[in-house]
């Protein structure tokens, strides 16, 4: 039997299980990918003291990459909520040292519902130590906006733009996702050199909990798989999608996208690529 590829997951845990480790990991067992993880966090809000986010120690965090390499071995890896400037650093180390083919930076930052993600003196740790390591980052128009010091990006045009700029961060792949500008969800990959865009209808529905982490988990298993950049994120699109359209919810809160769709229903059949030319992505 070939063995699946190993892909890991550093993020924190969203005991809902929509977000954070737990999409991770659904993402990549229907990706058929073998699923292993790191926890820096657990983002639940405490009914009494309110408190939400309860940081791993950097001790923890490190036995449990040492248990993954040691144990198993990673091929790939997906970065999601790091949250603090101390546990980049740890990170940031452990990735570097360990021999990754691939890594996947969703520079996580503020959750749907709110939550404070990354501290706003951690962002400058996040662009110099992880995104120039990373194979692909992955934000969407609010932290792209951030990464970029506050730029309004409002347009596909402006997508286009930041998706030039964050790639002069370091790192080999950009891709901007637009699913919060109005219109279908159209998101911006660029490699330095060639600009796509993958355009999806969008779908009339609230239930997109952890949408981003779904999506980035699945471009690391396709990734880790073997597929190209362009492939992977193709693959990807048509498997967040399905999720999206399927996503519920079992209260009247904003519910998770269906990690099972794409694998229930089939890919999905809408989504257009668009191959931008030379001079327009500039
Ligand atoms: N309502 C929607 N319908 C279809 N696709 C969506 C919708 N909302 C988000 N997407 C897409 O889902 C993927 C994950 O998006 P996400 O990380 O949640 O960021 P954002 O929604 O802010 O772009 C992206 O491909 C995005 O374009
Ligand atoms: C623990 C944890 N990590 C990441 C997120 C953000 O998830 P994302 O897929 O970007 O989207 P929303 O959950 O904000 O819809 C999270 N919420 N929790």
């Amino acid at each position: 039997m070939k063995l699946p590829a190993r892909v890991m997951t550093i993020a924190g845990s969203a005991a809902g299980g929509s977000a954070g480790i737990q999409a991770d990991l659904k993402t990549f067992q229907e990706l058929d990918a073998y699923g292993m993880s790191v926890l820096t966090a657990i983002v639940s809000r405490h009914p009494q003291t309110k408190k939400n986010v309860h940081l791993q120690t950097i001790e923890a965090i490190e036995a449990q990459f040492a248990t993954a390499i040691e144990q198993v071995g990673v091929e790939g890896v997906k970065i999601g909520m790091l949250f603090s400037e101390e546990i980049i650093e740890s990170v940031s180390g452990l990735v570097k040292q360990a021999d990754i083919n691939y890594l996947v930076v969703d520079p996580v930052m503020v959750g749907k519902m709110n939550s404070k993600l990354l501290e706003d003196k951690a962002i400058h740790a996040l662009k110099e130590k992880m995104i120039p390591m990373a194979t692909i980052i992955t934000p969407n128009v609010p932290e792209a906006s951030l990464l970029l010091d506050g730029r309004r990006i409002t347009s596909v045009g402006e997508l286009k733009q930041a998706a030039v700029d964050l790639y002069n961060l370091g790192c080999q792949n950009v891709l901007v996702k637009g699913g919060r500008l109005d219109g279908p969800a159209i998101d911006v990959l660029f490699d330095g050199k060639n600009m796509t865009l993958f355009e999806a209808p969008r779908m009339e529905t609230a239930n997109t909990s952890g949408a981003g982490c779904t999506y980035s988990a699945a471009i690391t298993a396709f990734l880790t798989k073997g597929f190209s950049v362009y492939e992977s994120v193709k693959k990807a699109k048509s498997f967040v999608t399905r999720a999206i359209e399927y996503g519920f919810s079992y209260t009247d809160i904003v519910g998770p996208t269906y990690h099972a769709a794409e694998r229930k229903y089939g890919e999905a059949s809408k989504i257009k690529i668009y191959h931008v030319n030379q001079g327009e992505a500039k």
